[in-house]
């Protein structure tokens, strides 16, 4: 077998561990992505973040695959599982982050488990088991209208209390955490003799962070975005390295695919248009009665690669659009349909880019990414230098494409507004 694994991953979605994985590696563990549960073990790894495509899917599938993933990292001998969620704990009212929560607390016969999406350097924070947004909260925030898992309740307890069967859930407050790791289990201790088993915990930056990844040193699940991991690796001695982040240098020409509608990524794709950039725009309803869209966008993109001043720029092929368009596209076509044939059709095209020569490619949005990576035959991914907080380049094999490609996923409401010009610069 190989080394025992220190930590063992399982995500949510496909950028919410490219995301994961990155915080892990910059705080000096030595990490791979695998999409999907890998099929023989890993060696020379401290953490595997198995990437599975489980949050908008039906609770009991969500919570087979994430059994599959737990017994696979089980028998690499991991000591904590860390199930990554999404830093605005994007889910619906029926899961999936409390099925497979309580699925996996069962499994592992964990006592306890810590909640929490807070991610300070993205703004992401928590006080008194509210999700702030920035300064607003959750349900202000432009997550309030999200195509697939819309929020508008930031209470987390709450909103992780109608998600559960069985388990009750507490708060472990900021008045707690400030005091330390020691005053964190204290509360621990105390929620458990009340028969609660899941704390929502504050954490209003980085430090508190940290405190909390001491105070569950031993514990054997945790369910986070992926702020908690920068307190992990300490437990074990590991300090933050820079040589983790290399990778082969970046050959190809240059490619983005929006299908990310978050309020991010519309600034970023109105920059880009704004400032001249080559785009396709993709319209849902054409795709219904079956026009070859994927066809004329990678006709688009050879006619631009003709033109010699074209082969350092980036090509953006987009669905993205703001919430009253994809408000009316959902009327049309229904909220699941939508969602899948846009997809369907994003993925489609990334591997014909892929097929075309493009070896830099920046996914937006978690369930594009997801169908994208599969679409590309991706199996694993090392994690390469950070761009924005929670978007690290990676490098991968597309078996789809018989290539090696350069891949950014990026998460819906990550990255500044210039990030699909600034991403090639930094792999560049
Ligand atoms: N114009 C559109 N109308 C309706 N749905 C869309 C449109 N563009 C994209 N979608 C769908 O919206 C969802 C966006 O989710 P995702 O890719 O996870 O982005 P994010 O990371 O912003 O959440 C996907 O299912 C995508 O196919
Ligand atoms: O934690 C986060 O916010 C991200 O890692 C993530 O999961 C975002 O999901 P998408 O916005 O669907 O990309």
């Amino acid at each position: 077998m190989a080394t025992p694994l220190l930590l063992g991953c399982i995500a949510d979605d496909f950028t919410g561990a490219t995301d994961l994985a990155n915080n892990l590696v910059r705080a000096g563990m030595r990490v791979v992505q695998s999409i999907g549960v890998p099929d023989a073990p890993i060696d020379c790894v401290d953490a595997v973040v198995v990437a599975l495509k489980s949050r908008t899917i039906p609770s009991h599938e969500a919570v087979t695959r994430s059994l599959e993933a737990l017994r696979w990292l089980q028998a690499q001998g991991c000591r904590q599982v860390y199930f990554k969620v999404c830093s605005t704990f994007d889910s619906t009212p029926q899961g999936n982050i409390g099925p497979v929560a309580e699925a996996l607390m069962q499994a592992l016969d964990a006592p306890f488990c810590c909640v929490t999406p807070a991610f300070p350097e993205n703004a992401r924070t928590v006080y008194k088991g509210h999700l702030f947004v920035g300064d607003v909260l959750l349900s202000d925030s432009g997550m309030r209208h999200h195509p697939l898992t819309p929020m508008t309740d930031a209470n987390l307890v709450r909103v992780m209390q109608a998600q559960c069967a069985r388990e009750k859930v507490g708060l472990v407050d900021h008045a707690v955490v400030r005091r330390g790791a020691e005053a964190v289990r204290s509360r621990i201790a105390a929620l458990q003799a009340e028969g609660v088993r899941f704390g929502i915990v504050d954490a209003v930056a980085d430090d508190d962070l940290r405190t909390l990844g001491r105070a569950i040193a031993d514990a054997k699940l945790v369910v986070a975005g992926s702020g908690v991991a920068i307190g992990l690796p300490q437990n074990h001695g590991l300090q933050p390295s820079a040589s983790a982040a290399q990778l082969p240098p970046a050959q190809g020409t240059r490619a983005v695919v929006s299908g990310s509608c978050s309020t991010a990524t519309n600034e970023q794709v109105r920059r880009f248009v704004a400032a001249g950039g080559a785009a396709f725009a993709i319209d849902p309803l054409r795709l219904a009665p079956g026009d070859d869209v994927v066809g004329e966008a990678l006709a688009f993109h050879l006619s631009f690669r003709r033109k010699p001043e074209s082969m350092s720029s980036p090509l953006l092929v987009y669905s993205t659009a703001d919430p009253d368009a994809v408000k009316s596209v959902q009327t049309r076509l229904g909220v699941a349909e939508a969602g899948a044939m846009v997809e369907r059709v994003l993925a489609a095209i990334a591997k014909g880019l892929v097929d075309q020569g493009v070896r830099q490619l920046v996914v937006a949005g978690g369930e594009t990414s997801g169908a994208a990576v599969q679409a590309l035959g991706v199996r694993q991914m090392r994690i390469g230098p950070q761009i924005d907080p929670g978007v690290p380049w990676c490098h991968a094999r597309a078996t789809a494409c018989d290539a090696d490609v350069h891949l950014a996923l990026k998460s819906g409401n990550f990255g500044g507004p210039d990030f699909f010009t600034r991403a090639f610069e930094v792999l560049a």
